[in-house]
């Protein structure tokens, strides 16, 4: 699915959230969108997702402007491209099956999903997915009774019982604790790679963009002022997207993820046994 972004901008007041970004996704990947805080990297998400809308630009998508949908067609552009939050964004005193579930709103409409009623196919499916992200034994608990990381894995179910084609991440590992951001930023990675799915994922630290990502934009005041490969996210081009003089250190937008150890070892055997 070939993503083109012409141009695309959002104006708030007089201020320019994002300027004219444009960029084209050609195949499947991870992209990382890396900057300071307000360099406008939560608002293009939210344009790519229409929750909220730009003053101008086109996104194409095989072809197809969908910065102009409307109705049912912009509905169903937002189930292809699910969107998880910093702070996940579940129905608290829900249990885990109804909050996975509730990524049908944009198929099922408003009526079945407040009434809870689902399929048993629909039920079987959200337990299969909750079993391939290892929290398949939570289902019956309530969200707000597991941990952060559970919650987040929660929340990328109910993005994937959305069958989307692209993920889109607003710092989904910003309230996690390392351990936990590892096991989130895994599971994106695999969804990626076995799945074929697009990852879009704003985030706060560079070893994370580096590690995890096939490609890293890098916002500065709402402009993209990198567009490349985490090999070529060197220290300088990092300085230049942070604004940061002579005294930037990395340590600074760093993690103490340690990237190269696995979080958990069994639920990653089982992710991958799918
Ligand atoms: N709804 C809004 N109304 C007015 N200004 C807004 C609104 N949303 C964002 N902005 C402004 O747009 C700019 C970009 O904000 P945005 O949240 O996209 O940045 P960000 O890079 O995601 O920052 P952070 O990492 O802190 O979330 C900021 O100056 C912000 O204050």
């Amino acid at each position: 699915m070939r993503i083109e972004a012409e141009q695309i901008t959002r104006i708030f007041g007089t201020a320019r959230a994002v300027d004219a970004a444009s960029f084209a996704i050609d195949q499947p990947m991870v992209v990382g969108i890396i900057g300071s805080s307000g360099a406008g990297k939560s608002t293009l998400l939210r344009m790519i997702n229409r929750l909220t809308d730009a003053s101008s630009g086109r996104l194409l998508v095989e072809g197809r402007d969908v910065l102009a949908l409307k109705g049912k067609d912009k509905r169903a552009w937002q189930a292809d491209c699910a969107m998880i939050f910093q702070q996940f964004n579940l129905v608290p005193r829900l249990d885990v099956v109804s909050n996975v579930l509730h990524g049908l709103l944009n198929k099922r409409g408003l009526l079945p999903t407040l009434m809870n009623m689902w399929s048993r196919e629909d039920i079987d499916r959200a337990v299969q997915i909750l079993d391939r992200l290892g929290i398949a034994e939570q289902a019956t608990k309530r969200a707000e009774a597991l941990s952060g990381g559970q919650q987040q894995r929660v929340a990328i179910a109910r993005a994937l019982m959305q069958d989307p084609k692209i993920i889109l991440a607003d710092e989904p590992i910003a309230s996690l604790d390392p351990m936990n951001a590892q096991i989130v930023m895994d599971t994106l990675r695999r969804i990626h790679e076995e799945d074929g799915r697009t990852v879009i994922a704003n985030l706060h630290t560079l070893d994370t963009a580096r590690h995890y990502c096939d490609r890293v934009i890098g916002m500065r005041k709402g402009r993209i002022v990198f567009d490349g490969t985490p090999e070529q996210l060197t220290t300088g081009a990092a300085r230049d997207i942070y604004g940061a003089g002579a005294g930037f250190s990395e340590a600074t937008t760093s993690t103490a993820i340690d990237a190269s150890a696995p979080a958990d070892q069994a639920y990653a055997d089982r992710l991958m046994a799918d």
